[in-house]
């Protein structure tokens, strides 16, 4: 391990005034007293007052409207000033190196602690052998075999601290890291980062707890509505107090300068964001992220057993539902053959889409704090369907191969059972980019669950099985043009040659083909392309919602240097 550090950063902001979608204008005219490597600035103020707002804005993960934020590097790397609508850019060649630490506990709770960190230390690009040592500065070793689960709250809090060490942070924010703490532990926590500090970091924290503001060098209050509170040492504020206590400040608004209000920055159009640069690249992330996948999934007995338990029921039912030799050519049974191949379909849709669901609303906190540092979105999804692929394609060939091995299916060659297991799996993979897709939008896996049925209706109703399409209404012929399901009970048609069986099927059989029409007309693969291309656009949606809601921070990783940081 080295122990070359790089230099220390120095952080303030001046009339910083931040907007909120709506219109609202949570924070105005914070001035922020310079903190730079070593020192500690605490942010207090009531609930909702805007700490929170402001750390974000300091971290460059909100443009304000108006004001700087300067992150200077200390010694050589030159500095980056923020301005309205701006975000902090890099010094030449060398990335200032932040963490931030969010409100929540936010770390993959099935997983062993050990593992968690590892996992996010390969993520990082840092050496997952700095692992222990980390652990045991946070007074966390004896916990690390831990799953994360069964930690204490406070256990939890030095946890989520623990995984931004890792990255060896010259500047780390973190939202109040003392909440829900016992008044020990809360002091605990505050001492150990005065003494990370004095390792050459700079600390900013968010605090309701004024015992906290003892431990800082500046501290700065914000008073209600956004407005600027007080700020200065601990001793001034003090002495401020109109009865000595940190709690008489808490609504005191700071005096207006002589001359009235400093003069307002005029907005500016936003510049682009820079450019998003993690210190690992694609593949290397999409392997750690593949094998973190793997590993939730085997530590998540419950979601394991359930993700390989629920196609085996549905198989199972269907081998129950089905009678067999519908599609004996001498004596065939056409309406059961067309609802034997719409139920494959629609459980092949059934499978990708109960995997997709809840994947990414399950752990978006985790996504959204890896991805202010480090994470890159195609590497995160392509593993998703690394790891999900596979069980979908065994699922769907297992559904074919039992269903024909109990005469449920055509004694076809194995050309026309290929052409079917291409169906089904290109149908899975289309309801599994639907399914990330919608988890990508939900935020809980509450909201993931009322999803569900909502997807699966459409899907049935208009897939042209029960209701011809050319039999539908006008509206229901378009709609049924998006249901992937449509697509691939055609494409299974096609592939099982329904319009030759139907031929033979006697009145039923010419019955049927008058109503379908030309469904089953065209080649399987021109199913098979649609199928393709809607699973792909739908990962292109999944990835569009997930940049927006996860967005990266102006102060992005760089981990070219330096041991963890030492207290
Ligand atoms: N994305 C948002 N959209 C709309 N309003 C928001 C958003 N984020 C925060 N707010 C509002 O802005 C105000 C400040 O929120 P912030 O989370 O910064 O408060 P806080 O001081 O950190 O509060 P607490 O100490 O309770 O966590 C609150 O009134 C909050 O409801």
């Amino acid at each position: 391990m080295t122990t070359v550090q790089p230099p220390g950063v120095e952080l303030s902001a001046r009339g910083v005034e931040l907007v909120l979608p709506g219109g609202a204008v949570a924070l105005s005219g914070i001035d922020v007293p310079t903190v730079g490597p070593g020192r500690v600035l605490g942010v207090a103020g009531g609930s909702g007052a805007g700490k929170t707002l402001l750390l974000e804005v300091l971290a460059g993960l909100r443009v304000p409207r108006s004001g700087r934020v300067s992150v200077r590097a200390a010694a050589t790397t030159g500095d980056a000033e923020q301005g309205a609508g701006e975000e902090p850019e890099q010094g030449q060649g060398q990335a200032l190196r932040y963490g931030f630490v969010p409100q929540d506990d936010i770390v993959h709770r099935a997983l062993p602690l050990r593992t968690a960190l590892e996992y996010a230390a390969r993520l990082r690009g840092t050496d997952p052998g700095d692992v222990p040592l980390v652990l045991a500065e946070l007074g966390l070793a004896e916990a690390a075999g831990q799953p994360v689960r069964t930690l204490s709250g406070g256990q939890r809090k030095r946890a989520s601290i623990a995984i931004e060490l890792l990255s060896r942070p010259r500047l780390l924010f973190l939202d109040e890291p003392t909440s829900g703490l016992d008044p020990l532990a809360g002091a605990q926590l505050t001492q150990y980062l005065v003494r990370l500090a004095a390792s050459g970091v700079t600390v900013v924290f968010t605090t309701h707890t004024p015992a906290d503001l003892h431990h800082c060098d500046q501290v700065l209050f914000i008073a209600p509505n956004g407005r600027p509170g007080p700020s200065g040492t601990p001793d001034e504020l003090l002495r401020l107090s109109p009865d000595g206590t940190f709690e008489a400040l808490y609504s005191v608004e700071a005096p207006v300068p002589d001359g009235g209000s400093p003069p307002r920055e005029e907005p500016r159009a936003p510049a682009a964001r820079p450019r998003f640069s993690p210190a690992t690249g694609r593949l290397r992330q999409w392997a750690v992220l593949t094998g973190r996948d793997l590993r939730l999934l085997r530590h998540d007995r419950l979601t394991a057993a359930i993700t390989i338990g629920s196609p085996l029921i549905i198989i199972a039912m269907f081998a129950l539902l089905f009678r067999p030799g519908v599609f004996d050519p001498d004596h065939p049974a056409p309406a059961a053959s067309a609802m034997v191949l719409f139920w494959i379909a629609f459980g092949a849709f059934f499978f990708g889409l109960a995997y997709g669901l809840p994947q990414i609303c399950g752990e978006l906190p985790v996504v959204r704090r890896e991805r202010r540092t480090v994470l890159r979105l195609w590497p995160y999804l392509l593993a998703k369907l690394t790891v999900l692929g596979p069980v979908l394609l065994l699922a769907d060939a297992l559904l074919l191969v039992v269903l024909r091995a109990l005469d449920r299916l055509p004694s076809a060659d194995l050309s026309v059972h290929a052409s079917l297991f291409a169906t089904t799996a290109l149908a899975s993979f289309a309801a599994l980019a639907l399914g990330l897709c919608c988890s990508a939008l939900v935020s809980e896996p509450s909201q993931a669950a009322l999803v569900l049925p909502l997807l699966c209706f459409p899907q049935v109703l208009f897939s042209g099985a029960f209701v011809p399409v050319p039999n539908m209404a006008a509206g229901g012929r378009w709609i049924s043009v998006a249901m992937t399901n449509r697509w691939a009970f055609e494409a299974l048609g096609s592939g099982a040659d329904l319009e030759t069986l139907w031929r033979g099927g006697g009145p039923e059989g010419r019955a049927l083909l008058d109503s379908y029409g030309d469904s089953f007309g065209s080649p399987a693969w021109v199913g098979w392309v649609i199928l393709a291309g809607c699973a792909v656009a739908l990962l292109v949606v999944a990835w569009l919602v997930l940049r927006r809601r996860c967005p990266t921070s102006a102060h992005r990783l760089s981990t070219s240097d330096g041991g963890p940081v030492r207290p």
